[in-house]
């Protein structure tokens, strides 16, 4: 069983009178990837901001590694940050910015360099190494600040909107190198995001938070069975002479609702199809197909925040 890496304990931030973050909890382990997910001010980035020690929580607390919020620098120590905009020296090549900053973490003038290296090799920045960071398009820039977050070999990493502005291949490219970290390295990333897409692609777990709140959390497959279980939608296809005598029999079902297409009636139950299939199987309707849709993530985001999502 993975240790645990992170945990947080009814974590809250008020500004002023606004409720920012309000008591979140969630554990995270070894190798991880945890989706943080949440519409427009749902307190995605306050929530890193107090986990990466940028800002003190008014309530609550957390540990990285063990390492108590009441230590702040000792969990500097262990963590990797890519704020939401970061900014670079654009004088400065790859290789002098990384190397920099490992000599920040303390390592010396050669093993900084080495890490800087071996760090540009993992995300693909190597026959880059020497160019200035003005040259580098946004996709590398993002791939250069996740290498600088993880030059003091972190236990945790967190991820402000990473694939923010990029194109699909940098998307694809930031997500290969963020599984890469969490299979190759074991390390935790938490990785905040409003794209859905991407948390079913690359995380494991999932918070989805709005309005400060935690409106679910769990696995990828536990968030979407919980929406799955409370409403089902299937496609039925029938001769296009039956469609209306079909339709007709569904809408007597108590709980259905149906939307006819052509030849496909969609029948969508809060309570299972079972019945609905029966009862068109009952008024001697001919079924060519009856197709279940999955329930994928993004529908159970859609339905928890009653489509608060851009
Ligand atoms: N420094 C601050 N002072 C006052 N209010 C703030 C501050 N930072 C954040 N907030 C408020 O806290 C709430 C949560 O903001 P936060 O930036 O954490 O949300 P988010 O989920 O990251 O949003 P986005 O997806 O737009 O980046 C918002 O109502 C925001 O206006």
């Amino acid at each position: 069983m993975p240790g645990v890496s992170l945990e947080a304990r009814e974590l809250s931030k008020w500004f002023g009178s606004r409720t920012a973050v309000d008591s979140v909890s969630f554990t995270a382990h070894d190798g991880e990837v945890i989706g943080l997910l949440g519409p427009n001010g749902a307190g995605k980035t306050t929530t890193i901001r107090m986990l990466s020690t940028v800002l003190p929580p008014t309530g609550g607390d957390f540990s990285v590694a063990g390492v108590p919020s009441s230590r702040p620098a000792d969990i500097r120590a262990r963590i990797g940050v890519l704020p939401e905009s970061a900014g670079y020296p654009m004088h400065q090549t790859g290789l002098e910015y990384l190397t920099y900053h490992g000599r920040l973490f303390g390592l010396s003038r050669e093993d900084a360099r080495q890490t800087a290296v071996r760090l540009l090799g993992q995300v693909g920045l190597a026959d880059r190494a020497q160019s200035r960071i003005s040259t580098y398009s946004r996709g590398m820039r993002q791939r250069l600040g996740i290498a600088r977050a993880l030059v003091n070999n972190p236990s945790v990493v967190f991820l402000d909107e990473p694939t923010l502005g990029l194109d699909p291949a940098g998307q694809r490219e930031i997500l290969a190198l963020v599984r890469a970290i969490a299979e190759a390295r074991g390390t935790t990333v938490v990785l905040s995001t409003h794209t859905l897409p991407e948390v079913e692609q690359v995380c494991s777990s999932v918070l989805i938070l709005d309005k400060g709140r935690v409106l679910v959390s769990g696995s990828v497959a536990e968030v979407t069975s919980t929406e799955a279980s409370s409403r089902q939608s299937g496609h039925l296809r029938v001769p296009p002479d039956q469609v209306a005598r079909a339709s007709e029999v569904l809408r007597g079902v108590p709980g259905v609702s149906v939307e006819v297409a052509k030849d496909v009636v969609t029948v969508t139950s809060s309570d299972g199809l079972n019945e609905a299939l029966s009862a068109v199987l009952d008024a001697r309707v001919t079924v060519l197909s009856f197709e279940v849709d999955g329930v994928r993530l993004s529908d159970a985001f859609l339905a928890m925040t009653r489509g608060g999502v851009s």
